[in-house]
């Protein structure tokens, strides 16, 4: 039980028993159940949140399929948050991949088929009016951390429609178990904009909208809508966008970044893990982020938003910026990104390859290719952000391999299978000499008697203490120099990079007090930049630590309505 002090509620009854947050089950205590009017609803021996995980975790190894177990959890989510977040918490390793990536990826798929009860809001484009209404309706009044999506690319799983609210639920669920926010505090939300993904526009239980995407100035301003009522409803909330599309993605951000608090994950948390896992990579094998010649294959949102990213540290180490830009190459499905290419992207511009740059090598195309960039650029690192499975050949590996003693291959692409090569055919066609991360978990890959951990990078690394260092010190916005800080704490806490041996990144069991660590060191600069209340250090710990929820039960005492 917690040491907290007794929560007061008028909650009484199957209303108690019917509220997760408040739902204690079989561990009422016989007082609470006379005074709660909770007698003869519930069996009547009293169980320890201890005896409940044991029960609860039986019933979920008794299920095989990842898909069923999933279901099974955010079961015990929308009972009773306590325990399934110190569920989660007791079987972080194990139950990550089952409520996040990979597979939160065929909850999304399956969204409607396998929908059981209400969780998060819906704002849905034809109920526009009522936006004001929607977010009142939320029993929650102090929201601190919205996820929200439009669910147009959900992982490297296309438009999912209000499928995505899958993954708004799963984030959240990683900013409690990881990052300590209350669930009190979160909201998940997914905007019904249609869909145009036919499958679900002709499946009969499909739960959204049945349209195709609303486009252009409508969608602008439905985007904006949803933001001003946020800002009315809870001013202070952080809110995060999640699994926006390409043409989207980058415009919300700017729209909104300097006059909201919000970050969009997939560019820029992904941009914060990777570089974080990079410098991590980097200090390993002796050389500077800077030294490195870096190849992107997906020149989307993620892989834009890491290079630039990337850039951004070069620079910091030393090398001016235009030299750090020539060290990019950014690699879409129509080859590398040169100068002149039609139909770039404005956020792509910047990060093409001059064509001075490229005259020198012999291709057969009209651009390079991913081979041809493999054996011109000869580069050091090689980055998948494309959500195409197979896209690291064995070819584009050995031609790597052939100017690159120990590569730095990071396949990111989610969820699992969509890998552009798993990490058993990276480390066999590299013979074990590389340095690999993914994005979605994979098991230790053992190859010739030796086993090699896979690191995960994943921007759950970093949103999670953002959380935290946002409400901690109340920030106004997040700055790119808020996201470096959180690289750079993630790189020091690397044991391979601190010991030589061990994983790339902190294990996952690790991941609450590293969000501390992220919290404290994004909190910081936050304050030095002028955009948060000023703290001193001491105080900024001990937020840090009041703020982090634990999924403890905590006594009831009965008030009046
Ligand atoms: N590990 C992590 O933390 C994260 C991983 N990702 C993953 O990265 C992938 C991409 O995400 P976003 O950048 O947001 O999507 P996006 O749609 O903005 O970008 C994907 C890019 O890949 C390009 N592409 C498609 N086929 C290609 C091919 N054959 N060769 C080269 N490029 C090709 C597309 O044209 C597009 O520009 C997804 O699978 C997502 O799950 C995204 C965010 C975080
Ligand atoms: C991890 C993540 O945000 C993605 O794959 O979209
Ligand atoms: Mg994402």
């Amino acid at each position: 039980m917690s040491n907290k002090p007794s929560l007061y509620t008028y909650y009484a009854g199957p209303a108690l028993l019917e509220t997760p947050l408040l739902n204690k089950g079989s561990a009422f205590t016989k007082e609470e159940r006379i005074a709660f009017n909770l007698i003869g609803l519930l069996p009547p021996r009293y169980e320890t949140i201890e005896q409940q995980m044991e029960r609860a975790y039986m019933q979920y190894s008794s299920f095989g399929e990842p898909i069923n177990k999933h279901i099974y959890l955010r079961n015990i989510q929308d009972k009773n948050e306590t325990l399934f977040y110190r569920l989660v918490q007791q079987h972080l390793e194990e139950m990550l991949p089952i409520i996040y990536t990979p597979t939160v990826g065929d909850a999304c798929e399956k969204f409607s088929a396998i929908y059981r009860s209400a969780r998060g809001i819906f704002v849905s484009y034809n109920e526009r009016e009522y936006i004001d209404d929607i977010l009142r309706s939320v029993t929650k009044s102090k929201v601190k951390v919205i996820v929200v999506t439009d669910g147009e690319r959900v992982l490297g799983l296309g438009d999912q429609g209000v499928g995505g609210m899958g993954i708004s639920i799963g984030k959240l669920s990683l900013y409690t178990a990881c990052g300590g926010i209350s669930p009190a505090y979160t909201l998940p939300v997914t905007l019904d904009v249609g869909t145009n993904n036919e499958k679900l526009l002709n499946d009969p239980v499909y739960m959204g909208s049945k349209h195709k995407r609303i486009t252009g100035e409508e969608y602008e301003q439905f985007i904006d809508a949803f933001m001003k009522a946020v800002k009315r409803r809870w001013p202070e909330a952080m809110v995060q966008f999640e699994d926006f599309a390409q043409p989207n993605a980058m415009p919300i951000l700017k729209r909104y970044r300097d006059t909201y608090c919000c970050f969009n994950d997939d560019i820029q948390g992904t941009a914060s893990v990777t570089v974080g896992s990079l410098l991590a990579a980097c200090r390993s094998k002796g050389v500077a982020l800077s030294s490195q010649k870096v190849v992107f294959v997906g020149a989307g949102s993620a892989g834009c938003g890491i290079a630039e990213q990337v850039i951004q540290q070069m620079v910091v180490e030393g090398l001016d910026e235009a030299t750090a830009r020539s060290q990019i190459y950014m690699v879409d499905r129509f080859g590398l990104l040169t100068e002149g290419m039609p139909d770039l992207r404005d956020f792509q511009d910047a990060l093409v390859q001059k064509k001075s740059a490229v005259s020198d090598w012999s291709y057969s195309g009209d651009y390079a290719s991913l081979r041809d960039v493999m054996n011109c650029a000869k580069p050091d690192i090689l980055i998948g952000v494309s959500g195409v499975p197979g896209l690291f050949t064995e070819a584009v590996i050995s031609a790597m391999k052939k100017h690159c003693e120990l590569p730095i291959i990071f396949p990111l692409s989610n969820p699992s299978r969509q890998v552009e090569a798993t990490p058993e055919q990276v480390i066999k066609w590299t013979e074990g000499k590389v340095i690999i991360a993914t994005g979605s978990p994979f098991k230790p890959v053992t190859y010739k008697g030796k086993s090699y951990p896979i690191a995960q990078c994943n921007n759950s690394y970093i949103f999670p203490g953002i959380g935290l260092g946002v409400i901690a010190v109340k920030a106004r916005l997040i700055s790119d120099e808020m996201l470096r800080a959180a690289s750079e704490t993630l790189a020091a806490a690397s044991p391979l990079a601190n010991t030589g041996q061990g994983g790339l990144l902190p294990p996952l069991s690790d991941l609450s007090g590293l969000s501390k660590q992220i919290a404290f060191e994004v909190a910081k600069i936050a304050m030095a930049q002028g955009l948060a209340l000023e703290i001193s250090d001491d105080e900024l710990k001990q937020r840090i630590e009041k703020n982090f929820w634990k999924p403890e039960y905590r006594s009831y005492k009965r008030i009046s309505r």
